[in-house]
């Protein structure tokens, strides 16, 4: 060992990426209550999670939704700009998407409503979707 820092992985300075899915059907998005941890339980979400490594966005979106909602997803674009999370350690990117096999199942979260976008203000979204909350109404077509 050296003894500096050069020769140790800095991990620190990795950033996750977090993928969410705002499935729109019928003009309105699916928005989901998360159950746990304990900080955020009780918050809406899209759903999603974290890029696994050698996974790219979209492969960890359509395995997301298919382990937390037992639904298939064709992923579509991409709804407002990256989030920053926690103090900058990972990325929050959030995509549409509609679903193509299955209805949403209560698998993870403790609630899931289908918003219009005048509804979109309804419930306690993380604070972190704000921006994506915000930029979503646009692509969710005439369903208000
Ligand atoms: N899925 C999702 N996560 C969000 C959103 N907004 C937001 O701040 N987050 C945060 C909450 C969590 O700190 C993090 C996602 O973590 P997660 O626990 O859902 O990810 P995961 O499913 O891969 O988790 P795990 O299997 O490793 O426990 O991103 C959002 O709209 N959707």
């Amino acid at each position: 060992m050296s003894g500096t820092l050069s020769a140790v992985p800095n991990f620190s300075s990795e950033i996750r990426i977090i993928v969410g899915a705002a499935i729109i059907a019928d003009g309105r998005v699916l928005a989901c209550e998360r159950s746990e941890p304990a900080e955020v339980a009780g918050r809406w979400e899209f759903p999603g999670g974290k890029v696994e490594p050698g996974e790219t966005e979209h492969d960890a979106l359509v395995r997301e939704c298919e382990e937390e909602l037992g639904v298939v997803v064709e992923v579509g674009e991409r709804v407002g700009q990256d989030v920053l999370l926690g103090h900058g350690r990972a990325v929050l990117k959030v995509y549409t998407a509609r679903l193509v096999e299955g209805e949403p199942q209560l698998i993870e979260h403790a609630e899931f409503r289908w918003l219009a976008a005048h509804e979109l203000h309804t419930v306690p979204w993380l604070p972190a979707d704000a921006p994506i909350v915000a930029a979503l109404p646009k692509f969710m077509g005439d369903g208000a």
